[in-house]
């Protein structure tokens, strides 16, 4: 890229999330992601600088090691002419959701990453004309807690998103509670996976996107957003599953192409070969992992049909998810066990704040800060060494827990044979993909207190309002199932 040249037209908006606005050049498979800040928050072109060269060591250092080469892009920081980002920033002004705005582009630094569009396949730096279809799935992921620290009874039994999600609902973040439980996807069980794909197709909250040709086609800006249309979604999906098929429109048609579609990205989730050292993070005789969560309805189905846990084929140790899960399993603790230890090193550096360089808070984020995330010991010595080590694996599990996965799929030219990316069939065609890890961004250490405050908020609120809900209603239920213990509430 010619720094020297840039031109904002070539540019377009192409989307943003809490901490950063991402815009795609026309023609060139490469993206432009910027920082974001609150108006009263500007930070110094140094701060911006190391931050995003923090971003790009981070995802080098660590996420390319547990994650593998080909799944992770770190990009590189550029600096670009003011009056470019300037021009740029009143260019896609009117394309922002409304609920995003409460943040503005950085226009002062002149610094932005560059990195692949991960919406088009990899390994072409120029658009193809080939269509391109890409859909983006946050998965997200708690474990049901069985013999971690948490005292609360209910995070064992219900997952952390489902639980969240009351709380979102309640605060109007979202219109309706979503029937998504990651530990659905997370299961490796296609019929589940299935279930939890088709889950984010009804309710795709933050949490779904689907682009074609690197077009928005599919997703919920916020709680205003329409509500989803799967014959709109089948229409623009069509070509690309049913390419010379004259199945006619309507439902039948709909739901055959949904089908295909969420069977399409379940074989892509389970495939994989690429390494990555997230499976020597494996610990003990019984890891935890993910099992049934009492709020999922496919969970509920299940024990309405007599059965207390699913069959559950487990993730293949190549794939993605897997990989994603094992870094999420770094948090030992969960914020209730990790807290006393944050605050063992908050005390240390109030005595010695000369000390937050040696012990790496804010990076580098180098090799020596990746050797440290592998020593999974939980036997507390006391030190402040110790404590350091679960925080930093802490914030490491929760950048897992909100990253994003793009799969970028291709219809397969005539000679399949020539492809050089790996190929999904579908039943009436077969796809070249890729798949990628996107939002790698190192959680701040100065998040922790919030999310302790957060996670005590919202098991009250789902305490009080939920499961008190569900007593109320508890003698009816009694009378219509025998297991009633199993009864939380109502989703
Ligand atoms: O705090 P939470 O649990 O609401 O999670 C935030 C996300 O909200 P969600 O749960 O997906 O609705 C939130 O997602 P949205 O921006 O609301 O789509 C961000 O991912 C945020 O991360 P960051 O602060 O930008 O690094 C996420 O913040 P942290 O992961 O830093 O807590
Ligand atoms: N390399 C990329 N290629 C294509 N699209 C991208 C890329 N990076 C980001 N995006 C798009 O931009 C959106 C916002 O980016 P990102 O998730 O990194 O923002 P964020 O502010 O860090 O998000 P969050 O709110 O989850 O913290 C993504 O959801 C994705 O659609």
């Amino acid at each position: 890229m010619d720094e020297g040249k840039m031109d904002e037209n070539e540019w377009r908006y192409h989307g943003e999330g809490n901490k950063s606005l991402v815009v795609a050049h026309a023609q060139r498979c490469v993206v432009l992601r910027f920082l974001k800040f609150p108006p009263s928050r500007k930070k110094t072109s140094e701060e911006v600088f190391q931050h995003l060269q923090n971003i790009v060591d981070f995802s080098k250092n660590v996420m390319k090691e547990f994650l593998g080469e080909n799944s992770v892009h770190c990009g590189e920081v550029v600096q670009l002419p003011l009056d470019f980002v300037k021009q740029l920033c009143l260019k896609i002004q009117s394309e922002r959701p409304e609920s995003r705005c409460d943040k503005d582009l950085d226009t002062l630094s002149g610094y932005a990453l560059c990195l692949p569009n991960l919406a088009r396949l990899q390994t072409y730096r120029f658009a193809e004309h080939r269509p391109i279809l890409c859909v983006e799935i946050k998965p997200q992921c708690v474990f049901i807690e069985e013999c971690g620290s948490s005292s609360h009874e209910l995070e064992r039994r219900v997952e952390n998103f489902s639980w969240c999600q009351h709380n979102k609902v309640a605060t109007g973040k979202w219109k309706q509670i979503s029937k998504y439980c990651p530990l659905d996807l997370y299961s490796g069980n296609k019929q589940r996976m299935h279930f939890a794909l088709k889950s984010l197709l009804q309710e795709a909250q933050n949490n779904l996107k689907i682009f074609k040709n690197g077009e928005l086609i599919y997703g919920c800006a916020d709680a205003r957003s329409p509500a989803a249309d799967w014959n709109e979604l089948a229409h623009h999906l069509k070509p690309f599953f049913f390419p010379s098929n004259g199945l006619a429109g309507g439902p039948h048609c709909t739901r055959a192409v949904i089908r295909e579609l969420v069977r399409v990205i379940t074989r892509v989730l389970l495939s994989g070969s690429d390494k990555g050292r997230a499976g020597a993070l494996r610990r003990g005789p019984a890891p935890r992992g993910p099992r049934v969560c009492e709020a999922s309805p496919f969970g509920r189905s299940l024990r309405r049909q007599g059965k207390n846990s699913p069959e559950c084929s487990g993730l293949p140790k190549g794939c993605l998810l897997y990989k994603t899960l094992q870094v999420q399993m770094l948090d030992l603790l969960d914020i209730e066990g990790l807290y006393p230890l944050y605050r063992r090193v908050e005390r240390y550096l109030e005595e010695f704040p000369e000390e937050r360089k040696t012990l790496q808070i804010d990076g580098p984020y180098d090799e020596a800060f990746y050797q440290k995330l592998l020593d999974l010991s939980t036997e507390d010595d006391g030190t402040v060494a110790f404590a350091l080590t679960k925080v930093q694996q802490y914030r490491v599990a929760m950048t897992a827990k909100d990253c994003s996965i793009m799969i970028a799929l291709s219809p397969c030219l005539q000679d399949t044979s020539s492809e050089q990316r790996p190929v999904v069939p579908s039943s009436r065609s077969r796809f070249a993909f890729s798949v990628s890890v996107l939002d790698l961004d190192l959680k701040p250490y100065e998040s922790i207190p919030h999310q302790y405050k957060l996670d005590g908020k919202i098991v009250n609120f789902y305490s009080k309002t939920v499961l008190a809900k569900d007593a109320a209603v508890m003698p009816t239920r009694y009378k219509e199932r025998e297991d009633c213990t199993l009864v939380l509430h109502t989703v």
